[in-house]
Order: structure tokens, then sequence, then C-alpha cells
């Protein structure tokens, strides 16, 4: 049946909230209508006559089977709104640990989807994450070395993502180089291993490699490399969709109102969007220790929220720099620690929703995944991007709010300011 007749053109799953919001806005550029849904939709027709669906889970740092279990329930559902084509999105920093879950979830569903080989492509050259001879870079520092061994939950130690992969993994893994003009790059890549790294540098690079994958069934990466792949399936697609009377305008609702911004990551972005943003807006540090050890610091958080009166943007974080965080960490083990952040902000999040915040950023991405639950919001509709991989985007239901889910690590310093002038008009300094 013609694809574009039926379900979306191309359903993500992906393994985090902002990586979903990522994706879904880098496919936007393409043109398409995009909807992100938190989970698997009570309701179907939220998702009705848009062009791409991204499923958005918090699998990234659960335990591998239920990650598995999850997104192969999201493939299932996607295909039963008529999903020929699946993308499953993970971190452009291959974020995951010696068991996955990166490897692991691709292997239940080129099982559950019957594929006997996928691409792995977390290359996002714009956020200038480049993978060379299989080795990830950040900028021009190997991932083990760029802030990202660190990392709260999902620390990376080794750039070569043919033994990180392989690690997780029961099937073979390869490795392709770049495309080469002049070169069957589809040819080359069917007589790779069943799982391969694509190296990618450039988005030249990324294109070609689009135009070789854009028809199979599964392909996996990061945000960049589906959104050349929605560029080549618009390009491609044959006839207008005839589900004319739930056919989506590219967003154009606009929330506005007061804003506030949440920052829980603590990778290094947030870190200087933190202070910059502090510089001139009141700004609130909750003490994660503090609140491990029974001290009633979220009461104190919403007093504070009582106490602004100003109209303005406040700022409410948890982003401490590395060697705090690794002092958080022995006093309090990770977890611990992680689950008190997210689980304030989550609270804040709705306390200041309650209290007429309309617009919110939200910084991190599991920060971002347990304020959106806590919200109890089901799926946004996608918007303008504000930096490269973070649009605004505007709930659907209630309560109706706009929400710029950013991952830790996008964004230039000024990020926040961006975000709520973009809506807002003259707030920066
Ligand atoms: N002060 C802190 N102490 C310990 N853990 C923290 C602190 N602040 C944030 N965290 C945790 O660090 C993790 C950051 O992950 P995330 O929100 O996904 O950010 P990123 O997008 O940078 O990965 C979250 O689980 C968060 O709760
Ligand atoms: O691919 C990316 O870099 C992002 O979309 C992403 O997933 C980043 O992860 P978080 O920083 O944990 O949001």
């Amino acid at each position: 049946m013609n694809q574009d007749v039926r379900g979306p053109l191309i359903g993500c799953i992906a393994d985090d909230f902002t990586g979903a919001t990522d994706v879904a806005g880098l496919m936007r550029r393409s043109g398409m209508r995009v909807v992100q849904c938190f989970g698997i939709p009570a309701n179907a027709s939220l998702v009705a006559g848009f062009d791409a669906v991204v499923v958005a889970l918090k699998s990234r740092s659960i335990a591998a089977d239920q990650a598995c279990h999850q997104s192969c329930d999201a493939a299932r559902w996607l295909a039963s709104i008529g999903t020929e084509r699946f993308f499953f999105k993970y971190c452009s920093t291959f974020d995951s640990t010696p068991d996955g879950n990166i490897g692991p979830v691709a292997e239940a569903l080129m099982d559950h989807l019957n594929v006997q080989q996928t691409i792995f492509c977390p290359s996002f050259p714009e956020n200038r994450r480049t993978v060379f001879q299989g080795h990830l870079f950040v900028g021009d520092a190997m991932l083990n070395e760029c802030g990202m061994q660190h990392h709260p939950l999902n620390p990376m130690t080794d750039a070569n993502l043919v033994r990180v992969l392989a690690a997780q993994t029961q099937r073979a893994v390869g490795r392709v180089g770049r495309p080469v003009a002049g070169n069957d790059f589809g040819a080359t890549l069917a007589a790779a291993a069943p799982m391969v790294i694509v190296d990618a540098i450039d988005n030249d690079d990324l294109h070609a490699i689009a135009v070789a994958v854009a028809h199979h069934r599964l392909v996996t990466g990061g945000s960049a490399i589906a959104g050349h792949i929605a560029d080549v399936l618009m390009k491609r697609r044959s006839s207008p969709r005839v589900d004319a009377g739930t056919v989506r305008t590219p967003a154009d609702a606009t929330i506005d109102g007061p804003a506030a911004v949440l920052a829980g990551s603590c990778s290094t972005a947030t870190q200087a969007q933190v202070q910059d943003f502090a510089r001139d807006h009141e700004h609130l540090t909750l003490d994660v220790v503090s609140a491990c050890d029974g001290v009633d610091v979220l009461g104190a958080a919403k007093r504070w929220v009582d106490a602004q009166t100003s109209g303005r943007p406040v700022l409410i974080s948890t982003t401490v720099d590395q060697e705090t965080l690794a002092q958080i960490q022995q006093s309090s083990t990770r977890e611990t620690a992680a689950a008190m952040a997210e689980s304030m902000l989550a609270e804040l999040g709705a306390y200041l929703v309650d209290h007429g915040i309309r617009r919110l950023v939200v910084a991190g991405g599991e920060t971002s995944g347990a304020v959106v639950e806590r919200l109890g919001i089901e799926a946004i509709e996608i918007g303008d991007e504000i930096a490269p991989g973070v649009p605004w985007t505007y709930s659907q239901g209630t309560p109706r709010v706009a929400l710029a889910l950013k991952s830790g690590n996008f964004g230039n310093a000024t990020f926040f300011r961006t975000a709520i002038d973009g809506i807002a008009g003259p707030e920066s300094a």
C-alpha cells in the first residue's frame, strides 16, 4: 500500500525525551509535520495526520531487558498505525553502559522487525559529533576525553564504537568508512557485518548514507542521519496524503506567558548556560546532598518560588561541576542522588506550571523525562528549532505549555536567553 496514504513516513523510537525532541526537530527541517509522544499514547488520534511519529522512552539507563521490551512495544504500536520504516534514536555521544542499551535494543528491534543488518550512525556534525575510523569525536576531542567520561549516569570511557558496541551485542559488529564519490555505498554496506558502525564527518557523508538506507526497515543513529533520511523520504514521496481531514499544518501556534528554566544536567554546556543566565536572573541551586539527608529542600524551594514576584524568568538548578558531582556521588550513591535531583526538579516543574508558568525550558535528558512525566503530558507537537537539536514544542491536551527540552550538551552559553527571547521578546541582557 502507498506509504503516504497510510501511516507516517517514518516512526522513531528514542531512548530519552530530549533525544526524541532532537530527532523530531531535525526531521521537521525537511518539512515533515512531526509529533512526539511520551511512551505509547492511550489516544492514537493524537498522532493522526503527522508525517513522522516519535515515541520517546526513558530507556537509556534502565535494565537492558526492560529497554528491549519497551522498544519492541513501541515498534509494535508504530506498526499498528501503519509505520513501515523505523528509526532507533540514541545519543550522538553513544551514551550507554557496558551492558547496553544501544546494542541490546538494536538487536531486539532487528529480531522483532525481521531485519538482517542495520547501521549505527551517531554522527551529528552540526553539533561537532563525528565518527572517523570507527572512533567518535566531540569537536577535536575523543569521546572519552570530551567530558563524557564523567557523565553522572553513562560515563563514556572508550571512543572506539566497534569495541563499545561489540561488548553489548551477540551479533558481529563491523565498520565502513565514509561514502566515497563514485563508489556504490549501498553495495559496501551490504557486504558488511550485521551491525555496522558508519563513519561520517560531515553532512555530505550523511546525505550519501541516507540515500543508501532511506528504504531500510530499520536504521539506528543520532538525529542528524534521521534528518537526512526525512529529506530523502519527503523528496521521494509520490503523492499527497489522502487523509485530508487529519492533515496537519506545521505547528504555528506558540504559547506565550511567564517562563522558567529548570536545569538538571551537569554537562559542560549546561554549566555554562546556568552561569550565563544566573548573571541577571533569580537563581536557586537545590542542595541534593541535604535533600538526600532528609532536609526539606523542596519545601524551601517552593517558598522561594512563592517569593518571586517580579514576573521575570527564574532558574532552578541542581547543576554542579564535575568535582562537586564526584563528591556528591561519594556521599550518596549515584542513583540516589540522581533520583533526588530529578524528583525535586519535576515537582518544582509542576509547582511552577500550577502557579502560572507557561513556557518551561528544561536542561537534561533524564531531567526532562522526569518533568514531563510529572506534568502528565502525553504528546507534543514540534515547532521551530531554538538551536540545532532543540525545538520549541507545544503540549497537546493539558496542561497547555510550551516546552524546550534540551539535551545537556546542546546549545551555546546564551541558550536559555535565546530560548526565552525566541518567544517572549526582549528578555536578554
Ligand atoms: N547535584 C547533583 N548530584 C547528583 N546527581 C545530579 C545532580 N544534578 C543532576 N544530577 C543527575 O544527573 C543526571 C543528568 O542527566 P540528564 O538530565 O540526562 O542530563 P544530560 O542531558 O546532561 O545527560 C540526572 O539523573 C540528574 O538527576
Ligand atoms: O543525540 C544527542 O546528542 C541528543 O539527542 C541526546 O540524546 C543527548 O542526551 P542527553 O544529553 O542525555 O539529553
